[in-house]
């Protein structure tokens, strides 16, 4: 039987005139949806999971000499801790940040692992991944801004409002990140904890998953519980097509719409109950404008009265002035890493 799915699945590939209205409607609701008809063949995403899964079964010794630096190198098992109000999550990671969203290409200034960095088909494959990635990350951005009614100004078309904030030579938070959570089989009765209660700190993510690894869970803004993200298969008839892309809403997406887009709590979680045999491998793009970018509310009928009443709201209380994407994103992660 299929598992239930509490999201909608959006074809993108057929973007009609409905389609900017029906990604707002899922956005506001659950702020997690699965899109259909993206660029990504199965073959890429296989060879970008074998990636993953080769990196991770490196030396424990060899990753560490790559630990995080900035946002960008290796997170051993609980070094994060998403919700710091909880204990450690039980998970790897291998972060990659500092990237020019046109080219794919990662500053060379950090400490990138050489077995990415000197392994032409490796590092070939990560950059058209994030080419591809931003590509779809700005057709979703430009299609929400079609949606919220966002209009012209001398600065920009409406549409183009939020992709204007995306200038490729301009440093940003855009991060690649590979995720790794192994099977324990403890017996522990409440199940596992794997990635704390969190919501994402950029504009919007996009995530792989895999058949049989399933775990991702929402905190639904609608039902005011948690519902598990299942694994879907593509709606699409091009047989060489992955499936849908899981996106969400970041805080500042939320921000800049006082809230009318879902910035959704999230977590991972393996139940006690599943007879889970596989690890959990997740391959994330956190999608994050140019580092200076306000987060003021956007120019839009729809989210002028919200911001009037005070909702979303990010003013930096002591300047008066609203905060800067960069500002968040550090105010984020100090308390994430130990
Ligand atoms: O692995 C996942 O499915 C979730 C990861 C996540 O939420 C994150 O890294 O922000
Ligand atoms: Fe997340």
């Amino acid at each position: 039987m299929a598992a239930s799915n509490p999201l909608k699945i959006i074809d993108i590939s057929q973007t009609g005139p409905s389609t900017p209205a029906e990604l707002l409607d899922a956005l506001t609701t659950q702020g997690f949806v699965f899109v259909d008809g993206h660029d990504f063949t199965q073959e890429e995403v296989d060879s970008l999971f074998d990636l993953s899964r080769a990196f991770f079964q490196l030396p424990s010794d060899y990753k560490q000499r790559y630990s995080i630096v900035g946002n960008t190198g290796y997170i051993t098992f609980t070094k994060e801790n998403l919700d710091p109000a909880k204990k450690d999550d039980f998970k790897e990671g291998l972060n990659l940040s500092d990237l020019d969203l046109a080219t794919g290409e990662l500053n060379p200034a950090q400490l990138i692992p050489d077995w990415i960095k000197d392994d032409d088909a490796r590092y070939e494959l990560i950059k058209s991944s994030i080419r591809k990635l931003n590509s779809l990350n700005l057709k979703l951005l430009e299609s929400i801004a079609v949606a919220l009614e966002i209009e012209d100004s001398g600065e920009c078309a409406g549409a183009q409002w939020f992709t204007s904030r995306y200038d490729p030579k301009l440093k940003s938070g855009s991060t690649l990140r590979f995720l790794h959570y192994p099977v324990l089989n403890s017996n522990n009765s409440e199940g596992e904890i794997r990635a704390g209660a969190h919501t994402d700190y950029g504009s919007m993510t996009l995530l792989f998953q895999r058949r049989n690894q399933e775990g991702l869970e929402i905190y639904s803004p609608i039902s005011k519980r948690w519902e598990k993200v299942p694994y879907v298969e593509t709606e699409n008839t091009g047989a060489a097509m992955a499936p849908p892309i899981v996106m969400n809403i970041g805080d500042l997406l939320s921000y800049w719409t006082a809230g009318l887009l879902k910035s959704t709590i999230h977590r991972v979680k393996f139940d006690a109950s599943e007879s889970r045999k596989e690890d959990r491998y997740s391959i994330v793009f956190f999608s994050h404008p140019s580092d200076e970018t306000l987060l003021e509310p956007v120019p839009s009928p729809l989210i002028r009265a919200r911001a009037r009443s005070g909702r979303g709201v990010t003013k930096d209380e002591a300047k008066g002035e609203f905060i800067t994407a960069l500002e968040h994103l550090q105010r984020k992660l100090a308390p994430t890493y130990q």
